[in-house]
């Protein structure tokens, strides 16, 4: 697809397409379809993501803050309510599963990229900005959705253990897709509209958090 006729949501992707590729096609992504992925390293990327979630929850706040209008406030308001419930639970139920304790799943010590990550994050629900805020969002859904819903691991069985199989299906869904097509229909709304600056600021939260995806995956290696 050319990335002069594309929308903005293509055009951030295309911006960005190698980090983007390398998460999609992330060691992390293999294991957790195989079922192999270490318990050490789950653990390792759970507890961080829950700190990940924290910040992400607050982010969503500021985009419904910052909307235009009520139409997108109901949309991210519906996919906070999926993330402070379902999703939640599955980080409780796992927790469980792994033997985290209580004062490592509240408050862990935080690993650089994480706090990179949350950074990110509040700089963009602080910016209080409707176009800043959802590049993020855009990235962190739009990458999970295209790493859980890829036509060739769909046809493969799902893992046999909860943490990895609905780890899957949470980012697999028909919920999760229509969100991350609404975001990205929600950038090619406005990004027309900003200017060039307010537009080139979209973008390097975008590529930023891309970016940030990635290390995220690779750290949990480490
Ligand atoms: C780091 C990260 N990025 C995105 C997601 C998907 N909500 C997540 N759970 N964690």
């Amino acid at each position: 697809m050319s990335t002069i006729s594309s929308g903005f949501a293509e055009q951030l992707r295309q911006s960005s397409i190698s980090d983007w590729n390398a998460c999609v096609q992330h060691r992390f992504v293999d294991e957790i379809f195989a079922g192999t992925l270490d318990d050490a390293v789950l653990r390792r990327y759970l507890v961080q993501d829950y700190q990940f979630i924290n910040r992400f929850v607050a982010l969503l706040g500021a985009a419904i803050a910052s909307a235009d209008r009520f139409a997108p406030r109901v949309t991210l308001s519906q996919f906070a309510a999926m993330i402070t419930s379902d999703e939640n639970t599955y980080f409780l139920r796992s927790f469980d599963a792994l033997g985290v304790p209580e004062p490592e799943r509240l408050a862990p010590s935080l690993t650089p990229q994480t706090q990179a990550f949350q950074q990110l994050m509040h700089e963009a629900a602080q910016s209080l900005n409707y176009a800043n805020c959802i590049a993020v969002l855009a990235v962190a859904e739009g990458l999970y959705l295209d790493w859980a819903d890829q036509p060739a691991k769909q046809q493969l069985p799902l893992p046999v253990r909860f943490e990895h199989a609905e780890w899957i299906t949470l980012h697999a869904n028909d919920f999760f897709r229509g969100f991350v097509a609404w975001l990205r229909s929600e950038l090619d709304r406005v990004g027309p509209a900003l200017s060039d600056a307010a537009r080139a600021e979209a973008a390097g939260y975008f590529q930023r958090a891309v970016q940030l995806e990635r290390q995220f995956f690779d750290h949990v290696y480490a």
